[in-house]
């Protein structure tokens, strides 16, 4: 009840659509029941008076009834019009709403989930909302509304008739949809749950194809895929035979139910209280106004699956980003130097210090490399400044201003990154590059290029600019991927910057290109480089040594480091 009020709550600002929505379904259900039964009692009017020979009226009923078809016809185009653009604005409205949600959480508060999870989530489940209205709410509440009417429509015509209609109805529309919901929660809430598995196999084995096919473990894993599949189809089925049985039986309550009316009203009829011609108009009244519930057990039925999808989409959207924002922001430092004092940070209670009092000064403009074995706690400190995580113990700041009375936000806006693994957007080079300055021109991003001495290999490509990078920029060599990045830094133009293991992973050449990239990049920068390449440390005024999350007091040269195999 509590994830129904919150999806209420979420659709507040579409309740004039929806509302819409739901009268013009109410005006389809009524001008439907209305057309049938009128129809019904014409046709039996017009043989019992040409059997009787006498004169019957034909135009007046013959109007209505081409009247009310025409309003059917328009009411069923303009609700489907109405229910369907309310449920995509719905739809794209909680996607950016999610989204918001999700973003300050990454990357600490995303790790535990999967790829193809969070995509599921993103997509499979926010559509599975739609049903929401379009299937669940809408046909309730329109169903309620026509019921209410027709019942009282009847109880003019026969009380005992509307009695039993009401019955019925009452079967189909209240206990045989709660029924078919009962049925339908378990393989329901589980199909969502083996959907997002699936999905996420399938985005873990297209990404990691090349080592499954190394490890010879492809059909091991296309037999774990083949598994989920597999039980995904048997929960479908299972509710495809649930909502086939429940709409079969809310049919043969509509059935039943013409029959008895049919049975009650014929005494009435023979004794003269009403005319025989409404016979037929009581059968077809009493069989139609089932149309109004017959889409609910499967509505019901749904139920399980929409609110299954709601809990996985509130369950990130609760989540409390784990570096959490100041009350009141301060105005952002005027000085980039970088302070930290006995800073001590883990990334769970359980786990030991990744940072174990941590102090260190780097003047405005210096910049300091980092080096220690892996693991010694050398990104957790980068985690640390980008405010991706917090720290429980000691003191942060840039500029004098404590990294706490920062927003995340304004933190990253200081920094620009350079890592092995910095992302490239399957999107052209100009788009990668306009992320960092979206307003910089075509001369701007061609500087940004030359002084990341990339510029001549991108203008080689048939594309130029407009070339398109790849997944992870694929269709670039690890040394043009890794330049790119740095053209991404210099449009930046942020005051610190951060690099980790910036050469890591390319041949001598490219290595070459990047650290004159890197040393123009550097000028009159705060910098940060975390590297395991005595090269790289040519770059820098001054080295600290990370050992299980502690600074080693004394200066190392070089030499020593790569005596360790700190450095190679
Ligand atoms: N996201 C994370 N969640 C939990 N523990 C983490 C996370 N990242 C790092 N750790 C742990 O924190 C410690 C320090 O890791 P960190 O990545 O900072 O080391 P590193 O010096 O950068 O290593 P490498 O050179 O291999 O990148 C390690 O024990 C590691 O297991």
């Amino acid at each position: 009840m509590k994830d129904i009020l919150r999806l209420l709550r979420l659709f507040h600002p579409y309740r004039a659509w929806m509302a819409a929505g739901i009268a013009l379904s109410v005006v389809v259900a009524l001008s439907n029941v209305a057309l049938l039964a009128l129809s019904g009692w014409f046709i039996a009017s017009m043989a019992l008076s040409g059997l009787g020979n006498q004169m019957f009226n034909f135009f007046t009923p013959a109007a209505a009834i081409r009247g009310l078809a025409i309003l059917r016809t328009i009411a069923r185009y303009l609700e489907r019009l109405v229910t369907h653009d309310a449920t995509l604005r719905l739809l794209s409205a909680l996607r950016v709403w999610f989204y918001g949600r999700l973003e300050p959480l990454a990357p600490a508060g995303l790790q535990s989930y999967r790829d193809g999870d969070l995509l599921s989530r993103i997509r499979a489940d926010i559509d599975s909302l739609d049903n929401f209205y379009l299937r669940i709410l809408a046909p309730v509440v329109s169903a309620a509304i026509s019921t209410v009417a027709l019942l009282a429509a009847m109880s003019f015509i026969s009380m005992e008739v509307a009695l039993i209609n009401g019955l019925g109805l009452l079967l189909a529309g209240c206990a045989l949809p709660l029924m078919a919901q009962r049925s339908g929660r378990r393989p329901g809430a589980r199909l969502v749950t083996t959907r997002a598995a699936l999905r996420a196999s399938v985005t873990d084995s297209c990404r990691g194809a090349g080592e499954l096919r190394v490890y010879g473990a492809v059909d091991r894993q296309g037999a774990h895929i083949d598994a989920l599949g597999r039980a995904l189809v048997a929960d479908q089925r299972h509710l495809v035979r649930v909502r086939g049985s429940y709409s079969s039986l809310s049919m043969l309550a509509a059935l039943i139910s013409m029959w008895i009316a049919v049975i009650v009203i014929i005494p009435v009829i023979h004794a003269g209280v009403l005319a025989p011609a409404q016979l037929a108009l009581v059968a077809f009244f009493v069989l139609s106004s089932f149309d109004v519930v017959a889409s609910l057990p499967a509505a019901f039925q749904s139920l399980g699956e929409t609110l299954a999808a709601a809990r996985r989409i509130f369950e990130i959207a609760d989540a409390e980003p784990v570096a959490l924002d100041p009350d009141e922001q301060q105005p952002l430092p005027e000085r980039f130097d970088i302070d930290m004092d006995a800073l001590q940070m883990h990334y769970s209670p359980v786990a030991a210090w990744a940072l174990d009092g941590i102090s260190l000064h780097v003047p405005e403009g210096d910049a300091l490399g980092i080096v220690g074995p892996s693991g010694s706690g050398k990104s957790s400190l980068l985690n640390v400044l980008l405010r991706f995580w917090d720290f429980q113990d000691g003191k942060a700041a840039i500029g004098g201003v404590p990294l706490r009375a920062l927003t995340g936000e304004q933190v990253r806006s200081l920094c620009a990154v350079v890592a092995q693994q910095s992302h490239l957007f399957n999107a052209t080079i100009r788009e990668n590059l306009l992320l960092a300055r979206p307003s910089a021109s075509e001369e701007e991003l061609r500087e940004a290029l030359r002084q990341a001495a990339v510029l001549d290999e991108v203008m080689a490509f048939p594309q130029g600019l407009d070339t398109y990078v790849g997944e992870v920029g694929a269709r670039l060599s690890g040394g043009q991927a890794r330049r790119i990045t740095i053209a991404r830094a210099f449009l930046k133009n942020a005051p610190i910057l951060l690099l980790d293991e910036p050469t890591e992973g390319l041949d001598e050449l490219s290595e070459q290109l990047v650290l004159n990239a890197l040393k123009r990049l550097m000028r009159d920068k705060t910098t940060l480089v975390i590297t395991h390449h005595p090269e790289v440390l040519t770059l820098v005024d001054r080295v600290v040594v990370l050992r299980a999350g502690r600074i080693v007091p004394s200066y190392v040269g070089a030499e020593e480091l790569i005596a360790e195999g700190v450095c190679r």
